[in-house]
């Protein structure tokens, strides 16, 4: 590639949103493989850089970028270029890169392109977000991927596992994605059907919470059916094929036990090490919550590891004409790849959205002094929900015990995970979770 001037490529890094190393001091910049996209108006070079910091691991970003006298320029503000790059996912279009090459992947059928105008309206979604989203025709979103990771993208595996080999439709339906195939392959971009006048389950609950006190029995029933889609998302990963050793089932093993309740432990002495100078009511609390991980060693192993969404709150659903929609099946974002196509006990989801129940009532108090304590029935309605929706699923823990210790356990370890993700990313919030390890501490 000849216009890329790699020497105002660091500077031109920490000015973007997106980019995560902004605090650390980058040794040099690389291109590690591009490919020149040529389409009508658009020309532009569709780089890989990796990033070199003088300490720790080095990161790789996708650039797609044009020619410009400051030496960079985002190929993303243009919009016949964001139109090229959605062609090459709609035309499984292949095209050479330096060491591979680019292809794009339609799984989305002729039905999936019905309706799209032509020309294609392009509408950038101003969220904040660590990646860049745009909308296309009101129909589709296609969500660019900034910082690339090593190995097979969760999200791309999963919605394509669900829209061609499941009955689950409660996701806006992934209809194709953008992949560098060769040495420094990667998932570049995914196209998803686009939901109109959807709002996200944080910003619905926030809403209720703020104007209903206590909450009625329509939201009750809206938890109880958001509990219902999580069961049915975990139905659809409980029926993958032995043929597809990426998700079929696997029997739950007492070491599997072992080791998430060990990992936990680690977990728990690494966030109280990190955070226990700042919130010094969490010390001496150490051994009471190092309990409710070894209980889920204790517990005697039954049902099933399937592939679980792994980051579930109340941001990763939609609500639009009277339904809730699973989305972004990413994963917790400060994992690998590899940790999170992990086959998992389905519970860990469950007490993610358990988590974000308490985050939503916290931070409406935190607004206005709401009175606490009254997620409780939102939580039940939400239990009961996917209960009725797993009843006699293989998946699950064959009793009642096993099914709170193990929930009891993922919710600790949800909750240590978001201290360390608060500490980083949004010190203000930490005494949420830090305040729930504590009452958790207290209950029996
Ligand atoms: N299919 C969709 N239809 C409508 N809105 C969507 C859709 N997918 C994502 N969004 C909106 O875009 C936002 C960002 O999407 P997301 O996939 O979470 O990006 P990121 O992983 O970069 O955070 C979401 O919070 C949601 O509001
Ligand atoms: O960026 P992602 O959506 O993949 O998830 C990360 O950021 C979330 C915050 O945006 C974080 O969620 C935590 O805060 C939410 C409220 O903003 C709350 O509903 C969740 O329960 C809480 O975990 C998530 O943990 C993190 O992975």
């Amino acid at each position: 590639m000849t216009t890329l001037d790699l020497t105002k490529l660091p500077e031109y890094l920490k000015s973007q949103r997106w980019f995560a190393g902004k605090a650390w001091p980058i040794k040099h910049v690389t291109v590690v493989d591009h490919a020149n996209v040529s389409a009508g108006p658009c020309s532009m070079s569709l780089a890989v850089v990796e990033v070199m910091y003088e300490l720790g691991q080095p990161e790789r970003y996708l650039l797609p970028v044009k020619p410009s006298v400051d030496g960079v320029r985002d190929a993303l503000e243009d919009d016949d270029c964001l139109r090229a790059l959605f062609d090459l996912i709609r035309d499984g279009a292949q095209l050479p890169s330096a060491s591979g090459r680019i292809v794009g992947e339609w799984i989305g059928g002729p039905e999936g392109l019905l309706g799209l105008p032509s020309p294609l309206a392009v509408r950038r979604l101003m969220v904040e977000q660590s990646n860049t989203s745009i909308v296309l025709g009101e129909k589709v979103i296609v969500k660019i991927i900034r910082k690339l990771e090593a190995g097979v993208n969760p999200e791309h595996e999963v919605g394509r596992f669900l829209a061609t080999r499941t009955s689950f439709r409660a996701t806006p339906a992934l209809l194709g994605a953008l992949r560098l195939e060769g040495a420094a392959g990667a998932t570049l971009a995914l196209a998803h059907r686009f939901i109109p006048n959807a709002v996200d389950g944080w910003k619905y609950t926030l809403d209720r919470l703020r104007v209903e006190r206590p909450l009625g029995d329509t939201f009750l029933d809206e938890m109880a059916d958001l509990g219902a889609r999580l069961g049915d998302l975990h139905r659809a990963f409980g029926s993958a094929p032995p043929d597809d050793a990426a998700f079929v089932p696997e029997p739950l093993l007492q070491e599997d036990l072992q080791r998430w309740s060990a990992s936990i432990v680690g977990e728990l002495g690494v966030t109280l090490a990190e955070a226990g100078r700042l919130h010094t009511d969490l010390e001496g609390r150490r051994e009471r919550l190092i309990d409710y991980a070894k209980r889920l060693a204790q517990v005697s192993p039954s049902g099933q590891k399937i592939r679980i969404h792994g980051d579930m709150h109340l941001g990763q659903v939609l609500r639009a004409n009277d339904q809730w929609l699973i989305f972004d099946f990413e994963g917790e974002p400060a994992r690998s790849f590899t940790a999170r196509r992990e086959k998992y006990s389905p519970l860990r989801d469950v007490a993610g959205m358990l988590r974000s129940f308490d985050y939503a009532e916290a931070t409406v108090a935190l607004e206005g002094g709401a009175p606490r304590g009254r997620v409780g029935p939102s939580r039940d309605a939400f239990l009961e929900g996917y209960r009725k929706a797993t009843l006699g699923a293989a998946f699950l823990p064959a009793d009642a015990a096993s099914f709170d210790a193990m929930l009891r356990a993922f919710e600790l370890e949800k909750l240590l995970y978001e201290v360390r993700y608060e500490m980083q990313n949004r010190p203000d919030w930490v005494r949420i979770p830090v305040e729930a390890l504590l009452r958790m501490e207290e209950s029996p």
